[in-house]
């Protein structure tokens, strides 16, 4: 089993304290294809960074085994003054992923064209984002992990990105996904779950999380609202 063990995070920001997981407990197995439903600004990027071991729990454990993926898209490994190819080439074989089959795949999903060979510096966030989920699907994971949505950029774009990751997933691969669409999340589930003070609260179906989901939205606003209230008085 990989995933949560009772685990809490915290920020401290300015004496402010942020909790995004309190005593939590998610386990599931690698193959397994979860989607948990949250509203923004609650802690998925967080948690997705738990899980691809980029953070460390405040307490309790993250269990990893297998090739859990980097969170999909993920850009922050590229180095600037490399081309977006020596990236490619160089995460390829951290990963012990042979090459020259990875870079071709993300030369061609990435849709770079003569780009790929120049500097990453060089890029709009567009093209950047293209290279790092065209990555993302060419090193191959037993466990997929994103947040936000699937893809980027241009619907076209998007669509490719969903289409690929369907592709992994129907060969096999797990899943865990947390995002605030419902459409994502009962596309690519088979389990689902709501984040709630805290803690990861699996529902029976996709149907009950977004019910859950969306009463958290409207108790969101509501308190957008009484704060900026208060701000205007
Ligand atoms: N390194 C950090 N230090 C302090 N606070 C942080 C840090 N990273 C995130 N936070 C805070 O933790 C909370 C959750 O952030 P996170 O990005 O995980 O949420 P999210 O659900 O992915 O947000 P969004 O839906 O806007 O993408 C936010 O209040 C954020 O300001």
């Amino acid at each position: 089993m990989i995933g949560f063990e009772q685990c809490t995070k915290h920020y401290v920001l300015d004496d402010e304290e942020r909790v995004i997981l309190r005593e939590a407990t998610l386990l599931f197995e690698p193959w397994d294809r979860i989607c948990i439903l949250a509203p923004p600004g609650v802690g998925k990027t967080t948690i997705a960074h738990l899980l691809a071991g980029f953070t460390r729990p405040t307490e309790g454990n993250v269990h990893r085994s297998g090739r859990i993926s980097w969170p999909l898209g993920f850009t922050g490994a590229l180095h600037p003054s490399m081309t977006g190819e020596r990236n490619v080439e160089i995460i390829a074989d951290l990963a012990e992923a042979p090459r020259n089959r990875v870079s071709a795949y993300v030369a061609e999903f990435s849709e770079l064209g003569e780009d790929y060979h120049r500097k990453v510096e060089t890029y709009s966030s567009s093209m950047r984002a293209r290279l790092g989920f065209a990555l993302s699907m060419a090193i191959p994971a037993d466990t997929y992990v994103a947040d936000g949505n699937i893809g980027t950029g241009a619907p076209s774009f998007r669509t490719r990105c969903e289409v690929a990751l369907e592709q992994k997933l129907n060969e096999g691969a797990g899943l865990f996904f947390l995002t605030h669409s419902p459409r994502l999340a009962e596309r690519f589930g088979r389990r689902f779950a709501v984040l709630q003070g805290g803690k990861f609260v699996l529902t029976a179906d996709a149907e009950e999380a977004k019910g859950i989901f969306e009463t958290q939205l409207v108790e969101q606003d509501s308190l957008q609202q009484l704060v900026e209230g208060f701000s205007s008085e």
